[in-house]
């Protein structure tokens, strides 16, 4: 895989964080994610592929435990508020002194400067912060976050994930690391780039809701079925726009044209009056194979069995039953191999991870029995 044989250590996070550590785990990278000492479940649900190490970051004894694991490493992902690993003596000052190989990643809202770099925020503040909220949200609505997925997802977790590969392509070149500020405000404005890039076209003149791409036009929007389930329209061009009307069963000459914005409610009307007579299956039916640009709008549970999912394999089930997609891009040589297995307990890997490092068995032991570091190992099933 692309990333194999590189270490990472993930200080454990909210969301964006532990999504970054994903994806790197994912192309191969070990990941050895940090967890706190008297915990008993993790709140990570993007621990796919990483080990855990438990340990208690109040202590002294633990800090240095950690300082050990990150100079011996790649890379140190860390998620908090600016300012924390200083305060324990593990800013990238002190570890780059150490390992000046080390990439050091530091993923937050506000970045590390400015007068909000230590304010305490969530991915919707990221969002507003960034401009684009202000985009999103239909016609004569308040703005409206679509789940946490620009800031925390796009924004954070993945362009951190490239901010590390990036860092460790230049560091096969000057054998040095650096350090990684991503904010996730910033991310989140360069994800949606095109939207400052293409004011001047005039896409976005019109009030939120009301634009060609924002939910504005007919022809660009979600269609409810008789049978209560969605279909998706994004018949933008003109002769995609006129399969779409031939599938719907109406006659070009009978409608307004499809760019007179004063008739999109009309369009929109009629639209809506005839998606809500067939069920999304028969919709299915009628526009798969064209070039409408029509398709089913699919439930998480409904995705898998789809054809065109299930051709390419977008999406698999793992031994615990559970549906994920699959790492994407796909690579030709070296795919992503995302682990099938559960992910891991709270401190289910502390005692070997910290033996690999190079800890004595009696230093291990002392730790445990101090409660710097906790171990969880699983019971071997017979
Ligand atoms: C919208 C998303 C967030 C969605 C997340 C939700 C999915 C989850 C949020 C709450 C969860 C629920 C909740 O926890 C209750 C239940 C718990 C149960 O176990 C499970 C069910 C729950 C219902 C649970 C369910 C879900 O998981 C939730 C609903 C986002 O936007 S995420 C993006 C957030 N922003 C950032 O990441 C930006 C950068 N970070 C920050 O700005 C801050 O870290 C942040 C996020 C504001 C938090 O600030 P906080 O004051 O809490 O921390 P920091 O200032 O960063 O300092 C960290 C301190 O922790 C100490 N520490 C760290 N590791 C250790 C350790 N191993 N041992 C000891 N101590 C440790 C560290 O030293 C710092 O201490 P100090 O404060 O003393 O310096």
């Amino acid at each position: 895989m692309a990333l194999a044989g590189v270490r990472v250590i993930e200080l454990a996070g909210l969301a964006p964080a532990p999504f970054c550590g994903m994806i790197l785990a994912d192309f191969g990278a070990r990941v050895i994610r940090i967890d706190r000492t008297k915990l008993s479940m993790t709140v990570d649900t993007q621990a796919r592929g990483k080990q855990s190490v438990a340990l208690n970051l109040k202590n002294p004894k633990g800090v240095a435990v950690l300082k050990r694991l990150c100079v011996q490493s790649d890379v140190v992902l860390e998620p908090y508020r600016k300012g924390v690993m200083e305060k324990m003596g593990l800013g990238p000052e002190d570890l780059l002194k150490e390992n000046p190989c080390l990439i050091y990643a530091r993923l937050t809202g506000y970045g590390q400067s400015g007068s909000y770099a230590k304010a305490a925020g969530h991915d919707i503040n990221y969002l507003a912060m960034s401009g684009l909220l202000s985009m999103l949200g239909r016609s004569s609505e308040k703005p409206y976050a679509p789940l946490n997925l620009v800031a925390d997802f796009a924004g954070g977790g993945l362009m951190c994930a490239f901010g590390i590969v990036l860092a460790l392509l230049e560091r096969s070149r000057s054998g040095q690391g650096q350090i990684i500020d991503a904010s996730m405000v910033e991310g989140a404005a360069y994800v949606g780039s095109f939207m400052w890039k293409s004011r001047s076209l005039g896409l976005w003149n019109r009030p939120r809701g009301e634009n060609l791409l924002d939910s504005g036009a007919p022809f660009y929007d979600t269609y409810r079925t008789s049978d209560g389930k969605y279909m998706a329209v994004g018949a933008i061009e003109p002769q995609f726009y006129q399969q779409f009307i031939q599938g719907l069963g109406l006659y070009d000459a009978d409608l307004p044209a499809q760019m007179s914005v004063s008739d999109w409610p009309q369009l929109r009307q009629t639209f809506t009056r005839v998606f809500a007579s067939k069920t999304q299956e028969e919709w299915s039916r009628v526009f798969d194979g064209t070039d409408a640009c029509v398709t089913p709008v699919l439930s998480l549970d409904e995705v898998l069995s789809h054809p065109h999912n299930q051709a390419r394999g977008s999406f698999f089930k793992d031994s615990q039953g559970e549906i994920s997609p699959q790492p994407a891009p796909v690579l030709s040589r070296s795919p992503a191999e995302p682990c099938h297995s559960r992910d891991p307990f709270i401190g289910e890997h502390t005692r070997s991870v910290l033996k690999e490092y190079g800890f004595e068995q009696a230093q291990i032991e002392q730790l445990l029995s101090a409660g710097i570091v906790e171990c969880k190992e699983a019971k071997a099933r017979l």
